[in-house]
């Protein structure tokens, strides 16, 4: 059966979760599920349904284990598709072993949860199962989302299967949060939410697994800053940060080590990307420079605010004592200091958001500041710019090379700007 291409309308956000990222045109879409038996299970009844309400189609395998905790018929409910099992991988009416299609048929494998048990065969090439069988007769990608207990997750044992397992080039992982656990421990072990998954399976599926900024560092700057002229008003614009956030998500799935200096996210930060939080332009400067010397590319999404009050009340002011015009002054011109002072290697991307035309004042932005690229953003488009979870933009570099990205998600529009950026990185 077919996926017929569904429609999406995003997600509502919450605030506190960034919205799922879809690609429109991801060049692969077969994604094998595999569910080992752990509680974590349940969250990948959304997973699965999220995938193939993207385009995506979708087989899931559980193992014998999982199915104490999740059954096939919801899987095989939500997937359009028999969920796979061991019962289905021993049975003698089949012309072709079950594990040898469905081990050819996958672009992508999936396993979430990853169980200490699934873990260990894989990282020992076992094979007594029919998940453990698929992933062996297979050569895609695989995307590993590990749950369990804190003292698993730290055994010695566990750690070195799960480092020995990433050293081949396959095998992606999104490693395991801190919190609260169903044994009601808080420690390590949580798996990555359904949204972190669902973006990865996402970029995977873009990249064929490639991890081409595998050992480079990219710092991204996200969001607004704000300046307060006491201690509650600011001046401020609406960025949320969803594009630095997309940024710093496609740059990590490509294998990068990614900081993101971000004004005042609302959401929370994937797993694997080193945050860090700042409120004003001088403060998100100051991380900025300090970042810089490690960094292979540099990316400017944040939306600064170029002016600040000139005076700072500690104490909040009286409505009376508000002055009729309010003295300000300029904040750091963050973009043409990194500018200035990064080494010729180092990449330097600049946003411009723009509304009419976008092109000239960007092309102009980019020779005043001496950037190497910059994206030029129209903010006044629909379904684009501030807030939204899809943008487009025309790319333009200093080289006088220029390519426009069609409306798409803000994930599947940083992976255009990667494709493009990433050849070109010196070693
Ligand atoms: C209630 C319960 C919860 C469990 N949760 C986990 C878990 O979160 N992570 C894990 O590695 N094992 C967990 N286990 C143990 C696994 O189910 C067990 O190791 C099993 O053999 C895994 O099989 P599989 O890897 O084939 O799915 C749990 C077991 C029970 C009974
Ligand atoms: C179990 C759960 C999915 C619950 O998540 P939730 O608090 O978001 O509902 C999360 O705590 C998790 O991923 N835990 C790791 C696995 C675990 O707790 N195993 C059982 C410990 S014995
Ligand atoms: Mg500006």
């Amino acid at each position: 059966m077919t996926n017929p291409k569904f429609k999406i309308t995003p997600l509502a956000s919450t605030g506190e979760t960034p919205t799922t990222q879809w690609l429109q045109n991801p060049k692969l879409r077969r994604v094998i599920v595999g569910v080992g038996g752990g509680i974590a299970a349940y969250k990948i009844c959304e997973v699965v349904s999220a995938l193939f309400k993207s385009g995506v189609e979708v087989k899931v395998i559980l193992t014998n284990s999982a199915q104490k905790f999740i059954t096939p018929l919801t899987l095989a409910t939500l997937s359009r598709h028999p969920a796979y099992t061991d019962e289905m991988f021993w049975q003698s009416d089949r012309s072709r072993p079950l594990h040898i299609d469905l081990g050819e048929w996958a672009d992508l494998i999936l396993i979430a949860p990853v169980t200490a048990n699934t873990l260990a065969k894989l990282a020992y090439g076992l094979a007594d199962n029919l998940l453990a069988n698929t992933v062996l007769a297979s050569r895609c990608p695989v995307l590993l989302a590990p749950a369990m207990n804190t003292d698993m997750w730290e055994q010695a044992v566990v750690q070195r299967n799960w480092h020995q397992l990433l050293t081949d080039p396959r095998y992606h992982g999104i490693g395991t949060a801190s919190g609260l656990l169903a044994c009601d421990r808080v420690g390590a072990g949580r798996m990555a939410e359904p949204w972190e998954i669902i973006a990865y399976v996402q970029s995977l599926l873009h990249t064929a697994g490639q991890k081409d900024l595998a050992g480079k560092q990219v710092l991204i700057s996200a969001g607004g800053t704000r300046e307060y002229l006491d201690p509650v008003r600011f001046i401020g614009n609406p960025s949320t940060g969803k594009m630095g956030l997309a940024l710093a998500q496609a740059a990590l799935h490509r294998g990068a080590n990614v900081t993101l200096v971000h004004g005042l996210a609302t959401w929370e930060i994937p797993l694997g990307i080193t945050a860090i939080p700042v409120v004003s332009a001088s403060e998100m400067r100051s991380h900025m420079v300090r970042c810089l010397s490690n960094a292979d590319v540099i990316i400017m999404s944040a939306a600064v605010a170029d002016v600040k009050p000139r005076d700072y009340s500690p104490e909040k002011l009286a409505k009376k004592a508000l002055p009729e015009a309010l003295p300000l002054e300029p904040v750091p011109d963050i973009v043409a200091e990194l500018a200035q002072i990064k080494q010729s290697h180092q990449r330097l991307i600049g946003f411009a958001a723009q509304t009419g035309d976008i092109v000239k004042p960007a092309l102009e932005k980019l020779h005043r500041k001496n950037l190497d690229a910059i994206v030029a953003n129209p903010v006044d488009e629909p379904g684009s710019g501030f807030g939204s979870d899809t943008n487009q933009a025309v790319f333009l570099d200093k080289q006088g090379q220029r390519f426009e990205i069609p409306p798409c998600s803000k994930l599947e529009m940083a992976h255009h700007i990667f494709d493009f950026l990433t050849p070109k990185l010196t070693d």
